[in-house]
């Protein structure tokens, strides 16, 4: 059967076993930090073991449904649970990767310490690397291609290479579920290929995935569900359900021009 979660569905109790599923659940969350919400009511129900791309316009609140969900914003309203518990025990399950314009680049410390952040729950309290912690680091630097760059300084490498070195840091927390704000934004072909070939393998290893992607022509080759946001949800679901021109009109208004939809290889609706 067609699954197309429409806004209209928050307020209504979704069966338990939805919740209690899903890596991230979200519900009636709404996010203000002035008098206007930047997210308002929404509910979301992301699924164990799929690759899921948020969408929407600037502005449309979706960096906010990634801090909210890690529990770094905090909510008006609304009730967030990770593998069906509440996050703040489940935190250790998820690894994030920030939008590269929100880190400060200058901070002194070389990109093995970076990646070595990850494994911060092996360290303990006291933080002593040991050689199989650097040959882990390492490893994770290997299958983003950056092993090379494992003593340069953060703030010497190119924003691809940032955007890498966040993403072996988060291959090095052996999460779980994956949040990344626009992992793609400002990086050559080739590291987007490296991003996305690391982000299938995860996938592939039955992790989830959930990524603010802002690029509408590379949806439906990297994920297979989307959400739709403009401060409140406009839909979720399945790509073949959820990724039509009636959601991308609602979701962007006139902001999308008829022509750029055409354009797109939507599902049929
Ligand atoms: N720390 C903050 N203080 C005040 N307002 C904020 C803050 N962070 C975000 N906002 C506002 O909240 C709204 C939603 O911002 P958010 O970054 O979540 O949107 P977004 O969909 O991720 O946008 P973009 O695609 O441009 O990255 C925007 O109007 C933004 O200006």
């Amino acid at each position: 059967m067609a699954h197309l979660e429409l806004a209209t569905d928050h307020g209504q109790p979704l069966p338990d076993d939805s919740v209690s599923e899903s890596p991230l659940a979200i519900r009636g969350l709404t996010v203000s930090y002035g008098e206007k919400p930047a997210v308002f009511s929404v509910d979301a129900t992301f699924r164990d073991g799929s690759m899921t791309a948020i969408i929407g316009p600037n502005g449309a609140g979706k960096s906010t449904l990634l801090k909210a969900s890690l529990g770094v914003v905090r909510p008006l309203a609304g009730a967030i649970t990770v593998y069906g518990k509440p996050l703040k025990s489940q935190r250790y399950r998820i690894a994030y990767v920030p939008q590269r314009a929100s880190v400060d680049w200058d901070f002194p410390t070389r990109v093995i310490d970076v990646v070595l952040m990850g494994l911060y729950r092996q360290l303990g309290l006291l933080g002593r690397v040991n050689a199989q912690h650097r040959a882990r680091a390492l490893d994770c630097l290997e299958r983003v291609g950056m092993a090379a760059f494992a003593e340069r300084q953060i703030g010497q490498l190119s924003g691809g290479q940032q955007q890498r070195v966040f993403l072996a840091r988060a291959l090095a927390q052996d999460a779980e579920l994956y949040l990344l704000d626009e992992p793609f934004a400002g990086v050559d072909a080739a590291t987007e290929k490296a991003i996305i070939d690391v982000l299938k393998t995860l996938n592939r290893q039955g992790r989830t995935v959930v990524a603010v992607h802002h690029d509408l022509a590379t949806v439906t080759d990297y994920f297979d569900r989307v959400f739709l946001i403009n401060v409140r949800k406009v839909a979720e679901g399945a790509l073949a359900d959820t990724f039509t021109a009636a959601n991308l009109q609602a979701a962007y208004g006139g902001r999308l021009a008829t022509a750029q939809i055409d354009d797109l290889e939507l599902a049929a609706h």
